[in-house]
């Protein structure tokens, strides 16, 4: 593992504005409830896979002030005696998270914050970009999965990614959602994704025609998979790839051979003819050239002979909606009493006003079902499991509702620091992979399709509904 950094630093300015004058006022050790969440799913998908969590946690625990921090903080005018306060700072507060790999929603607390008001406010940027990126290159991930079906699929996207840490987290993400292996040796080495690869242009063009260039690629690797299309893919590529398969037979291990460039279903077509022709119908053939969902799904329309699907740009950029949103929002706060208060933002845009209190997601399944019902936003004090029955409240539709008695709930939020302390055994990256592999067989198919999915049922309970009903109508009477 590397050595991990230490990103203290990592947060927006205002954020340590922010602290200074919740020390210098003496509130600094209130507590206070921040929820993250996002307002709307990306890509116009169903669903979203949750992921960014491992990520937090390797923050969390390098989480300090160092002597270089706060040299570079007292450059840029902040007094000694606040320094001397970050440089005694730890994190100690409650963090809840769903698992990583979990099927979410819009509006749905996704990590929950509870401890002192600095420790919260400190975390916000970090963990605002972890959860964005991670969780909207997982879902873009998920969706081509979605289309592949049980082809292989290969994260190729490193060298198009927004830089290192976007290649390999983003690695990472695709292997959650169903990628079989990452081209990122790095991503390998960190997270024990398998590595794959095949050739570039450049080994051909070095060595001045196919055959030399798949035959000095034979005499070094046992496994090979020859980029045929450099020069000619029908007349010169494949054939040379064929000869090298044959007078290498022994030498070799000759796996396929991947297309770059031109109409890849009718190429793909005569590629399977030519090497099927030869004896080798074994061979694999793999595609890349700037794909996603919408052009593998259109090739397989096509019914193109493509076994793997080599996938980069347009996955590790999450191309057509480069940002998810996600917001962090206080939801709660201790007052001068000690008794802790809901919060709100007040906004014209109603689907803005954020839900105030602690919450808790619960997840419902039918007794004698194993598919995902819906799910039900419920205040941290509400436990569903000894609950009778549940009442099915759209906010949306306060007048209609539904009663659910035979049911099966399951809190999402699951302590991961508590008190500052790690107490959450992470799951291996496999087990990640297979949790979002079951929930999403879990999860009906009207909210998996990739075109104008079904919205999932995400229910307030009564009760935070009414509480945050009551506060805004408090807030508006004091104005
Ligand atoms: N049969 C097909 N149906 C739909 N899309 C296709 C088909 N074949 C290829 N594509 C996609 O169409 C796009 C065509 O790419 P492009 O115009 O760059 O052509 P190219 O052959 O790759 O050219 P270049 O030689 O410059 O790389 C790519 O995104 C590719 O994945
Ligand atoms: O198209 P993407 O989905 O982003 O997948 C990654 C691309 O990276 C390589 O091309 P590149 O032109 O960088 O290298 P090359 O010279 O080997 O073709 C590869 O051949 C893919 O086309
Ligand atoms: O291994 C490959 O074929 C590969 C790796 C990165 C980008 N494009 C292709």
């Amino acid at each position: 593992m590397e050595t991990r950094r230490n990103l203290t630093l990592h947060t927006d300015l205002y954020e340590i504005n922010m602290i200074e004058t919740y020390w210098r006022q003496h509130v600094a050790t209130r507590k206070a409830v921040f929820e993250l969440y996002f307002r709307k799913l990306p890509f116009k998908n169903g669903y979203a896979i949750f992921a960014g969590l491992a990520r937090i946690i390797e923050y969390l625990e390098q989480l300090k002030f160092t002597n270089d921090d706060l040299d570079y903080l007292k450059k840029i005018g902040y007094q000694a005696d606040f320094l001397n306060y970050l440089a005694q700072y730890h994190f100690s507060a409650t963090v809840r998270s769903v698992p990583e790999g979990a099927v979410v929603f819009a509006n749905e607390p996704l990590i929950q914050v509870e401890g002192n008001i600095v420790d919260a406010q400190l975390v916000e940027t970090a963990f605002l970009n972890f959860v964005n990126y991670q969780t909207l290159i997982a879902t873009k991930a998920a969706r081509i999965k979605n289309v592949a079906g049980d082809d292989l699929l290969l994260e190729f996207g490193s060298r198009r990614a927004q830089e290192t840490d976007a290649a390999f987290w983003g690695a990472r993400a695709a292997y959650i959602s169903g990628f079989d292996a990452t081209s990122n040796v790095k991503a390998g080495e960190k997270f024990g994704i398998p590595v794959s690869g095949t050739h570039a242009h450049s080994l051909v063009q070095a060595f001045g025609s196919d055959y030399a260039a798949f035959k000095a690629y034979a005499l070094t690797h046992r496994d090979s998979v020859f980029l045929v299309d450099t020069f000619d893919t029908l007349q010169s590529g494949v054939p040379a790839a064929i000869k090298v398969a044959k007078e290498f037979k022994n030498q070799t291990n000759f796996l396929g051979v991947r297309i770059d460039s031109g109409d890849m279903a009718a190429l793909s077509k005569q590629v399977r003819y030519q090497l099927d022709q030869a004896g080798f119908e074994d061979a694999k053939i793999y595609a890349s050239n700037d794909l996603d969902e919408r052009t593998i799904l259109n090739l397989k329309m096509q019914d193109a002979k493509i076994d793997v699907w080599g996938v980069g740009t347009k996955l590790i950029t999450g191309f057509d909606q480069p940002a998810l949103g996600g917001v962090y929002k206080l939801v709660a706060m201790e007052d001068a009493h000690g008794h802790m208060r809901g919060t709100l933002k007040l906004s014209n845009n109603v689907a803005k006003i954020s839900t105030p209190g602690k919450k808790q997601i619960w997840r419902i399944t039918r007794k004698d079902d194993t598919k995902f019902k819906g799910d039900y936003i419920a205040t941290a004090e509400e436990n569903l499991r000894t609950a009778g029955q549940i009442e099915l409240f759209d906010p949306e539709h306060p007048y209609m509702n539904q009663t659910i008695r035979d049911f099966k709930a399951k809190p999402l939020l699951q302590e991961i620091f508590k008190h500052g302390k790690l107490i959450y055994s992470q799951p291996k990256i496999a087990e990640i992979r297979r949790y979002t592999a079951t929930a999403l067989e879990r999860l009906w198919p009207e909210y998996k399709r990739q075109l104008n999915p079904q919205e999932y049922p995400v229910h307030l309970s009564r009760k935070l509904y009414q509480q945050k009903i009551a506060l805004i109508q408090q807030i508006h009477q004091t104005l």
